[in-house]
């Protein structure tokens, strides 16, 4: 409890607060105060409609995104990036003193700076400015229109689940005794563990071992899968495997882990591969094992709302629930467990809950157009379909691949083992889909979203110009690619005849 830390639990959870008293009954309750119930409650108190909106929430305002998840990963992430340019300044010419120091807590307490920095915008003195009441304790739904926070009785007209979820407990004989980290705890190291064993690589997984190893942990990732990210493009995971092999990561895939035991030297993991036994031992363990959603103790019955303890709160395409009064958004019911995700999810809701009278207008969570970024060096960003989901549908797809080998700012910047991938319908430039693994790759995503939302083709891509030398050019370089593919013999006749007359 530092002054950062501090400073966040008085904007996040004050511990002075006291829950106002309710009103007779609430044009909408939302449990839940991550992205998703923060921007419904917002939207809807912020319309300034005279709505009545209450916030319920058990823990902290802000929720997993703010501070667990996406702001103090991505801080500490900066940091080790530094680390990263460091390591390849001898290629770019420089002479860097190797014995770089570290200061890890300075690291920590700049992300818990940061961090709190942030949080006045989740504030409950923001939201309680902005009109909404907001309640801290667990929400606990009684009958079809009321819930219980704590002792108060709440009555509601409609309400909203977005409670999120929480870190998977791995099932490895052992592992509850001895002790692990998770996204829960880790952020609150102030000492670097000298060694670290990472369960997933998934995004939390792949991005915290590369950080943790390049603030100079040793590190071992182990991944069920053949290859880490496996829910991502292979070539472009594989572009980051071998990135986080070079660094100095112990990659273990296809990997059983089958107990963990505390000895003298630390945290012992015993480990098959193919059969083969194995084992390592570390200072720390950190799981990014996947999540589950946070259905329990919601009392779903009374309200007839269906969930799965795996998938979550069961919702329509309007992510109306089975009780239709009742909406959910976010990681609680969504499989795009993103920020950018809940944040989206929850404005449909508020279309849909409050602004579509008789149903009419509403609007669909199918629509999305949803891209990701894994936050690694290089990073991996993605939108729309992957080859083989144009496969499982039927759909004839082209890729056309430029690889920044060929883009020159990417030599310069000596960052060329990334590429651009770009997918799109067979014989159209329509395109459905897009990898892109470079340095940069979350901030240049967008123009390809933004393309496939406004319904841009190659076509008119190829017609953008695009600043030189930026590494954003492999886009352009895909959409001439394509247009290229556009010259048949007979265009060429055409050509050839047009420059005779010029
Ligand atoms: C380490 C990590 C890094 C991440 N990085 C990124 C990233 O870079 N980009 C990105 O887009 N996404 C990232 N994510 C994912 C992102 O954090 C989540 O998708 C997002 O926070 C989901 O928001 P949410 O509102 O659905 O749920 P949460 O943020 O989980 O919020 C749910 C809230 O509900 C509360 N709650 C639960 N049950 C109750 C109850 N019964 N009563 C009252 N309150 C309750 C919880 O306390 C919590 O505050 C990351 C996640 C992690 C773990
Ligand atoms: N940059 C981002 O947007 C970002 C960053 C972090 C997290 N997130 C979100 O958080 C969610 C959760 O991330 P995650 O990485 O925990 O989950 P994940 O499910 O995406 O990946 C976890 C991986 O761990 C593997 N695994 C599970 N148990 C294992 C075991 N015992 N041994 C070895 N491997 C095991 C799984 O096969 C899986 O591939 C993601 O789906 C993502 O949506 C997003």
């Amino acid at each position: 409890m530092d002054e950062y830390n501090q400073k966040l639990i008085a904007n996040v959870h004050p511990v002075n607060w006291v829950n106002p008293q309710p009103a007779d009954n609430y044009d909408l309750v939302v449990i839940g105060a991550g992205t998703a119930g923060l921007v419904v409650a917002a939207g809807a108190a912020g319309l300034d409609l005279g709505l009545k909106v209450a916030l319920i929430e058990k823990h902290l305002l802000g929720g997993d995104c703010l501070n667990v998840g996406c702001i103090p990963s991505k801080s500490i992430i900066r940091s080790s990036r530094v680390i990263g340019e460091i390591w390849k300044a001898q290629n770019l010419g420089l002479n860097v003193n190797k014995n770089v120091v570290v200061d890890f807590a300075s690291v920590m307490a700049r992300m818990r700076q940061i961090r709190a920095g942030i949080s006045p915008h989740d504030s409950a003195a923001r939201f309680k400015k902005l009109g909404v009441d907001v309640f801290f304790g667990n929400g606990r739904f009684t009958s079809k229109n009321t819930l219980q926070v704590e002792d108060t009785n709440i009555k509601f007209k409609k309400a909203v689940i977005a409670t999120g979820a929480r870190p998977v407990k791995p099932q490895i004989t052992g592992i509850e005794q001895v002790g692990y980290l998770t996204n829960e705890t880790v952020f609150s190291l102030i000492q670097k563990p000298e060694s670290l064993a990472v369960i997933g690589g998934g995004p939390i997984g792949c991005e915290l071992a590369q950080a943790f190893r390049r603030l100079g942990a040793e590190v071992v990732l182990f991944h069920s899968s053949s290859h880490i990210l496996n829910k991502e493009d292979r070539e472009a995971a594989e572009v980051l495997q071998k990135v986080l092999i070079k660094e100095g990561i112990r990659v273990v895939l296809n990997c059983k882990l089958e107990e963990v035991v505390t000895v003298t030297e630390g945290k012992r993991l015993y480990f098959s591969v193919n059969g083969h036994r194995d084992s390592v031992t570390v200072d720390e363990i950190l799981v990014g094992a996947g999540r589950v959603p946070n259905v329990e103790n919601l009392n779903l019955e009374a309200v007839g709302v269906e969930y799965d303890l795996k998938e979550g709160v069961k919702v329509n395409d309007y992510l109306q629930t089975t009780n239709p009064k009742i909406f959910a958004a976010g990681d609680v019911c969504m499989n795009w467990k993103f920020t950018h995700a809940a944040d989206a999810a929850a404005r449909i809701v508020i279309k849909n809950a409050l602004f579509a009278p008789w149903g009419l207008g509403k609007d669909r969570l199918s629509k999305l157009v949803m891209p990701w970024v894994t936050y690694t060096d290089p990073e991996i960003a993605h939108v729309g379909i992957y080859a083989e989901d144009a496969q499982k549908q039927g759909i004839e797809v082209e890729t056309i691949k430029i690889p920044f080998t060929s883009v020159d700012r990417a030599i310069a910047d000596s960052e060329e083992s990334g590429f651009l991938k770009i997918l799109h319908k067979k014989g159209t430039d329509q395109i459905l889909g897009a990898t892109i693994v470079a340095s940069h790759a979350g901030e240049m995503i967008s123009e390809i979203t933004t393309a496939i939302v406004h319904q841009i083709g190659l076509s008119k891509l190829s017609s953008v110009i695009h600043p030189y030398p930026t590494q954003a050019e492999a886009i352009k370089k895909a959409a001439d690619a394509y247009r290229r593919t556009l010259l048949t013999p007979r265009t060429k006749k055409i050509l050839g005849f047009l420059t005779k007359f010029s």
